[in-house]
């Protein structure tokens, strides 16, 4: 596995080692060591995630005000525009959001640790996403920030509007959103 870094320090691709031959392909998802060894960061997923989305569906951006999650992102059928927002008032990078496509192709993951909003559009007929999170679900905390912020202004590679939930569509701008210290 190597790793790629992104804008923000903190949110990090990794590119998994990947083993092809005749029969088709086999790589590690996860390794607890090997992510420790390459990112520095040793995190104890407790939940796996598994969503399955139709084109133009936009997930987020979301993220738990109690019990805030690490997550670890990937595609394992289609592609998406993973976005991460840094929510964290104190932070140099406070407002700033980075965005990377995913794909069962690339096999990337994208780590965005606790004190991030997490959302992705769905670029391919459909997608399939797993992530593992730090903390279990907190439905009392859970929280969205608008999608289509102007503040935050992210680069949503949309070419109709998105399909979205009804928590969606009533996101908080950031300006007005609760978020971490
Ligand atoms: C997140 C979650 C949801 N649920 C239940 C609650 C709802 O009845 C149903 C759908 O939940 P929601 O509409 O919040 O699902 P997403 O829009 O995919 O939300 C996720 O999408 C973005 C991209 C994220 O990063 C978060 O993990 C998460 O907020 O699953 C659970 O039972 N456990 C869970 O951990």
């Amino acid at each position: 596995m190597s790793i790629v870094h992104t804008k923000i320090p903190e949110v990090i691709q990794l590119e998994p080692q990947v083993f092809e031959d005749d029969r088709g392909f086999f790589f590690e998802a996860y390794n607890h060591q090997k992510f420790a060894q390459e990112t520095g960061i040793v995190a104890n997923f407790v939940q796996d995630n598994h969503s399955y989305s139709k084109q133009n569906v936009l997930r987020g951006l979301h993220y738990q005000i109690q019990q805030p999650q690490g997550k670890l992102v990937r595609a394992i059928v289609g592609t998406i525009f993973d976005v991460a927002v840094d929510i964290r008032k104190s932070s140099t990078t406070f407002g700033t959001w980075v965005g990377h496509e995913l794909s069962a192709k690339n096999k990337r993951l994208l780590w965005i640790p606790p004190g991030f909003a997490h959302g992705f559009l769905v670029l391919s007929e459909i997608a399939e996403v797993l992530y593992k999170t730090t903390d279990y679900y907190a439905p009392q905390g859970d929280r969205t920030i608008l999608w289509n912020d102007p503040d935050l202004a992210i680069d949503w590679p949309l070419s109709t509007p998105p399909i979205l939930s009804a928590k969606d569509q009533a996101g908080k701008p950031l300006r007005t959103a609760e978020v971490f210290d």
